[in-house]
């Protein structure tokens, strides 16, 4: 047996009875016509609530102990989903490196999640050269699917597809200043759809921000969110969703975790909630 590649991964088990009641249940029965997978809402973020120096430059927050809690975390979802933005500015690998999974000791792809890419207008110039299509080329991840409102090309549809992966048509709409617009129920359903039982949402600032907006709330089973003690500084990617009013239009706060816990992972703090009591 070939011994585990090198950048492999360990969360003791010590740690992992913490996060359960935030998880997906281990047994989750396949999904129905009018079933959405259980979704958690998970990225890390600085003391200034940001996610990166700049939408462009790739930021590690986590340190090692709360980046193996991440990678436990995409073990048991079925689906991890990103927007353009990350895919473009991070190349991200978007598998599961934790000690036992699919090609990291594990077999086959056992515990390996679905990548999913959210790009309505296919700006994502992905190559056979991406680190997600080396991963799902080498046996240590699967292919993406990217949620698209536009024909993909046919050169990138085949290469996607060769590698296991394939473009998904979803409704997209413009909004009044040129912005594209996705309702997350329909994206929901459409993973469900492809047999997805559970996603976990990661980012970036786009995504995450629409996805605290208070129609989108109740979409949202769980939140688990990393926070690294640094300062970014002004000018990063912000998590920060449009701000509520009350009935006589006076602000009210866009959110709130209910049934908090912490846990110290490392320097790190991770922080799991529900956004709805
Ligand atoms: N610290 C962390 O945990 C994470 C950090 N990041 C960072 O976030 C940055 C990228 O964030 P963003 O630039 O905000 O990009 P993003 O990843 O949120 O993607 C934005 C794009 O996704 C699509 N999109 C998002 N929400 C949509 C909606 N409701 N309807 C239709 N389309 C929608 C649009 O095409 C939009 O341009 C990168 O620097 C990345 O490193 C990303 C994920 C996690
Ligand atoms: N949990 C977490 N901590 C950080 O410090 C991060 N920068 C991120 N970023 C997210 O993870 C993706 C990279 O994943 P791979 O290591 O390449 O698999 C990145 O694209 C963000 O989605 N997350």
């Amino acid at each position: 047996m070939s011994p585990p590649p090198r950048d492999t991964l360990y969360f003791p088990s010590d740690h992992r009875p913490f996060l359960e009641p935030h998880l997906p249940p281990p047994n989750l029965p396949p999904p129905t016509p009018t079933s959405l997978p259980f979704t958690t809402l998970t990225f890390a973020t600085s003391l200034d609530s940001q996610l990166s120096l700049s939408p462009g430059v790739p930021t590690a927050l986590s340190g090692p102990q709360s980046k193996a809690m991440t990678h436990y975390l995409r073990l048991r979802h079925d689906a991890i989903l990103i927007g353009v933005g990350t895919a473009v500015a991070d190349n991200p690998s978007l598998n599961c490196r934790i000690s036992g999974a699919g090609g990291y000791g594990g077999e086959g792809l056992m515990g390996q999640p679905r990548p999913v890419v959210l790009d309505p207008r296919g700006r994502w110039d992905f190559g056979a050269r991406s680190k997600v299509l080396e991963l799902a080329g080498s046996g240590r991840g699967r292919a993406p699917y990217i949620l698209t409102g536009t024909e993909p090309e046919k050169e990138k549809r085949e290469i996607l597809e060769g590698a296991g992966g394939k473009f998904i048509r979803i409704r997209v709409t413009r909004v009044s200043d040129g912005e594209n617009k996705v309702e997350w129920k329909n994206v929901l359903r459409v993973l469900s759809e492809e047999g997805l039982r559970s996603v976990m949402i990661e980012g970036g600032g786009a995504v995450i921000n629409s996805l605290l907006q208070a129609e989108n709330l109740p979409l949202v089973n769980s939140v688990i969110v990393t926070i690294a003690p640094t300062w970014l500084g002004v000018g990063g990617v912000v998590v920060s969703p449009p701000r509520c009013h009350d009935d006589g239009g006076n602000p009210m706060a866009a959110a709130r975790l209910h049934y908090v816990q912490w846990h110290p992972f490392g320097e790190d703090m991770v922080m799991c909630g529900k956004l709805i009591p």
